[in-house]
């Protein structure tokens, strides 16, 4: 499937959010989706999935069967997770003994038979996060897109995403899926495509490159921000521990990172340390630092 030369603007006097995106992904393959918040991941993969028509431009060879995963699972609905998968695999086309027989397993796969029979309103988030995944692969997708699919996940559910999303490759499906958390580091031959500045640039594959390890020193309050733009940056982070020795006073510039200790840093601030198997085109903190 290519996304070719594609715009895209929400109002017809708003800013673009794409502009003169191309992109292309062969079955078989996986790319995840990068960047910071709001600059236009969903949007790519709404595109890409066919919920989102593009202002200019075309999306070429996109596989009849898709299945979408939106970041949120719209749960308002007064249906039981029976009476919407069933729904849904009739919307997905699927005859009635085949959809009984898709619900029936993807029910039991993800582990939702306790909850057959409850409305999906009254399901928790995580729970209704994989109701999203089971409607999604219903039908074995050609094309299975998924926004920030580990959202609201508890850590053993987390585990299944992977293990779909190779399911679906290994049958001859494409992949895409944002991560905003790090988990994509369990796919390691994703590809990676990096949005920004309304464009979508592919980075090179990072398995041959020689990883690093940064450490930073950054402010307690700061710690959540800063972990979540190195993570929508690409970024592995390692850990976060509080410092407890004194402040150097500068890193001079062109000292590489290593795995050696930190050279110093205040009581109480809490350093970071991240691996960064991001090619050395990228940008971000990590990058800016290792320079
Ligand atoms: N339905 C909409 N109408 C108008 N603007 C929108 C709409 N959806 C998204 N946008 C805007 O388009 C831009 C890209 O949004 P998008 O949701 O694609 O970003 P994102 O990278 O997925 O963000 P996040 O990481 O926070 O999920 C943002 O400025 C957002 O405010």
């Amino acid at each position: 499937m290519r996304l070719e030369n594609i715009w895209l603007r929400y109002h017809r006097r708003g800013p673009w959010v794409l502009r003169a995106a191309d992109v292309r992904i062969d079955p078989g393959e996986v790319a995840v989706v990068l960047g910071r918040n709001g600059v236009g991941k969903s949007t790519l993969l709404q595109l890409a999935a066919g919920v989102l028509r593009p202002t200019r431009g075309r999306v070429l060879d996109r596989p009849a069967a898709v299945g979408w995963v939106p970041e949120r699972f719209p749960a308002d609905q007064p249906f039981t997770v029976d009476q919407y998968l069933g729904a849904m695999g009739r919307v997905a086309g699927l005859a009635g003994p085949a959809t009984d027989r898709a619900v029936a397993h993807w029910v039991d796969r993800l582990g939702l038979t306790p909850v057959r029979g409850v409305r999906l309103p009254q399901l928790s988030k995580g729970t209704a996060q994989k109701v999203g995944l089971a409607q999604a692969m219903l039908r074995p997708p050609g094309l299975l897109v998924l926004d920030e699919p580990w959202e609201g996940l508890d850590a053993a559910a987390r585990e299944l995403v992977p293990a779909v999303i190779d399911e679906v490759l290994a049958d001859g499906g494409a992949v895409l899926v944002s991560d905003h958390r790090g988990e994509t580091v369990r796919l390691p031959a994703a590809r990676r495509w990096a949005v920004a500045d309304g464009a979508v640039v592919e980075e090179s594959p990072s398995g041959t490159e020689a990883m690093a390890v940064v450490e930073l020193v950054v402010p307690a309050a700061r710690v959540s921000g800063t972990v979540a733009r190195l993570r929508a940056d690409g970024h592995h982070i390692l850990r976060v521990r509080a410092a407890a020795t004194p402040a150097a006073a500068s890193i001079p510039d062109g000292v590489a990172a290593s795995s050696a200790a930190p050279s110093g840093a205040e009581a109480g601030v809490p350093s970071l340390s991240l691996g960064d198997g991001v090619e050395p085109g990228a940008t971000g903190p990590a990058r800016e630092a290792a320079r």
